[in-house]
């Protein structure tokens, strides 16, 4: 139903009264009524100034001649919900965005939507919303945090994750922890890499569903706001050409995502946020397939925390429209619809990359493959991801004794107590979508190792994720995961694991009989869930190889 419905006959006088009653008179209530759906808080910092961005929608709806109404969904800072239980409640969010959104923007009908998103969960959150409402939509985020600046050079977050293991292993000291941490975020915004927020936002601009500039264009730039007006006017002329996000987001507009994400070398996450937006809209997305798209396209960005530029220096460069030139004359991207009412090879081949170190040509390519890489073997039967392009090169094959851990904290206790050696590959399970639950990230673990600089000997492998800031051997979402009865459930501390990257392979060097005897007595650990939510969440959320969506049935 659109507002229409509330606008004529007499049994909609009650609904009028309380349109009305919002303040409205009659020659809005007569105008097409636009939901925003804003993320604004005072506890995100991505999200702290969506209240501006929220205002220039607002009054590009007006000049466009539609009428805005705002309501609100949740919001989690990843950074600040980092190893600690808050981190069990990150991914479960993105299902309470897409529900609240859904249900807000069902109870009270508009004619078209307008989703101002910018951290993590909430850009995939509400694209699904937007799938499941299917009315003409459009997406503007908050867009990123500048990089701080410490000793000459550029920081973002990351960074200071990882001079917490330089700290605990004596090459850094206090006080420049200090000016680190007073250095590395400047602004509010998405923090300045090429984390998962920012990938997201720079994947929705490759899905079709933002405008140019959505991704990149910095939180703090007048530009930003300008790109918020032109959103908000621009979903006038959506509603008028009635294309919805189903029109948008087709087969091929998530082969143009995946491929933009290879190219970038973007965060692990949206091997589960992009198969979870396109099962909204009908459509299966395998691990499989960004293994395709990741040997066809290559990774022609290095953006921290794989290299040292960050989306600034992007957005300098062009942006994802320029990334997406140069795929397009490598025959990597498809012919699809945007938002901007022109096809997506139109807005591709408008674009020029301005700094070709910031983005290559495939000719001159960061690393010869997409910068994710699925691997499959006993030990993830149903798949598992890695940042191929930021693993050290000595690293891509390895073979060492597990190190096992039943949770993140353990892990980390160790690494910082000095007990992991260099060849270890460190085993974190239990932290799986259900055995979490909740799939929390594992930046801790893997900026310590990084920091220490055992990220070029040793390997981390987890049935949990990781947060875009992570680099090295860290191979997650291990799938099915140890409480489902995955093998990574099976393994004993000393175990030979063997990762091969190149050929796709993550194996555990036991014998078939040892397997089945440890099989045969196997029972998957049960952890205590304090939080009903989260009691509820594992009992219907799926496995992580199929986006960690809910059960549809439940
Ligand atoms: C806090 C971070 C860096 O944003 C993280 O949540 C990520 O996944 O990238
Ligand atoms: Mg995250």
């Amino acid at each position: 139903m659109r507002s229409d419905e509330l606008k004529k006959g007499s049994q909609r006088a009650p609904h009028r009264s309380l349109l009305k009653a919002l303040g409205l008179i009659d020659e809005e209530i007569k105008r097409p009524i636009i939901g925003i759906a804003g993320s604004y808080n005072e506890i995100v910092p991505g999200h702290m100034h969506l209240d501006k961005i929220i205002d220039a929608v607002k009054t590009g709806v007006r000049l466009a001649g539609g009428v805005p109404l705002e309501f609100s969904t949740i919001a989690v800072c990843d950074g600040l919900a980092m190893n600690h239980n808050g981190m069990s409640f990150s991914l479960p969010s993105r299902e309470i965005i897409a529900d609240s959104a859904e249900i807000s923007a069902t109870a009270m009908p508009f004619d078209a939507m307008v989703f101002i998103p910018n951290c993590d969960k909430v850009v995939p959150g509400m694209l699904m919303a937007a799938a499941r409402l299917n009315i003409p939509s459009i997406f503007i985020s908050g867009g990123p945090m500048l990089a701080g600046v410490f000793k000459g050079k550029k920081i973002g977050l990351s960074n200071v994750f990882e001079y917490v293991g330089g700290y605990e292993n004596g090459t850094m000291t206090c006080d420049d922890l200090a000016e680190a941490e007073n250095a590395a975020c400047p602004t509010c915004g998405s923090c300045s890499g090429m984390y998962t927020a920012n990938t997201m936002n720079c994947l929705t601009e490759a899905l079709g569903m933002a405008l140019s500039g959505n991704g990149t264009i910095p939180a703090v730039f007048s530009e930003r706001i300008r790109l918020a007006k032109t959103a908000g006017m621009q979903v006038l002329k959506l509603l008028e050409a009635d294309l919805k996000p189903k029109d948008i987001m087709t087969k091929d507009a998530f082969y143009n995502a995946i491929a933009v994400d290879m190219a970038l070398g973007g965060s692990t996450n949206s091997s589960l946020h992009l198969p979870a937006i396109a099962n909204e809209c009908g459509i299966e997305l395998t691990l499989k397939e960004f293994d395709d798209v990741s040997k066809e396209v290559l990774q022609i960005c290095k953006l921290s925390p794989s290299g040292e530029h960050f989306i600034e220096d992007l957005q300098m460069a062009g942006g994802v429209s320029a990334v997406m030139n140069v795929l397009h004359e490598n025959n990597c991207l498809k012919e699809a619809p945007t938002v901007m009412l022109k096809p997506q090879l139109e807005v591709a081949k408008m674009s020029r990359v301005l700094d070709n170190d910031v983005i290559r040509s495939f000719e001159n390519a960061y690393y010869k493959n997409g910068g994710l890489a699925t691997l499959y073997g006993n030990l993830a039967a149903d798949g598992a991801i890695v940042k191929a392009g930021a693993v050290d090169k000595t690293m891509t094959k390895h073979s060492g004794p597990a190190r096992v851990f039943e949770n993140e904290e353990d892990s980390v206790k160790a690494i910082l107590g000095g007990q992991i050696k260099k060849g270890d590959v460190i085993v974190i399970r239990y932290e799986g979508p259900k055995g979490g639950p909740g799939m929390r990230e594992m930046l801790a673990p893997t900026a310590t190792l990084a920091g220490m600089g055992l990220d070029k000997y040793c390997a981390l492998i987890t049935d949990g994720r990781f947060s875009g800031a992570s680099r090295g051997a860290a191979i997650g979402h291990i799938s099915p995961e140890a409480a489902t009865g995955g093998l990574i459930g099976l393994v004993k501390e000393g175990d030979l694991i063997e990762i091969d990257i190149p050929n796709r392979s993550i194996s555990l060097k036991v014998s078939d009989s040892e397997i089945e005897k440890r099989k045969a007595t196997f029972k998957p650990l049960v952890k205590q869930v304090e939080s009903s939510y989260l009691r509820r969440y594992q009992q219907v959320v799926s496995s992580a190889s199929k986006g960690a969506v809910l059960l549809k049935n439940y």
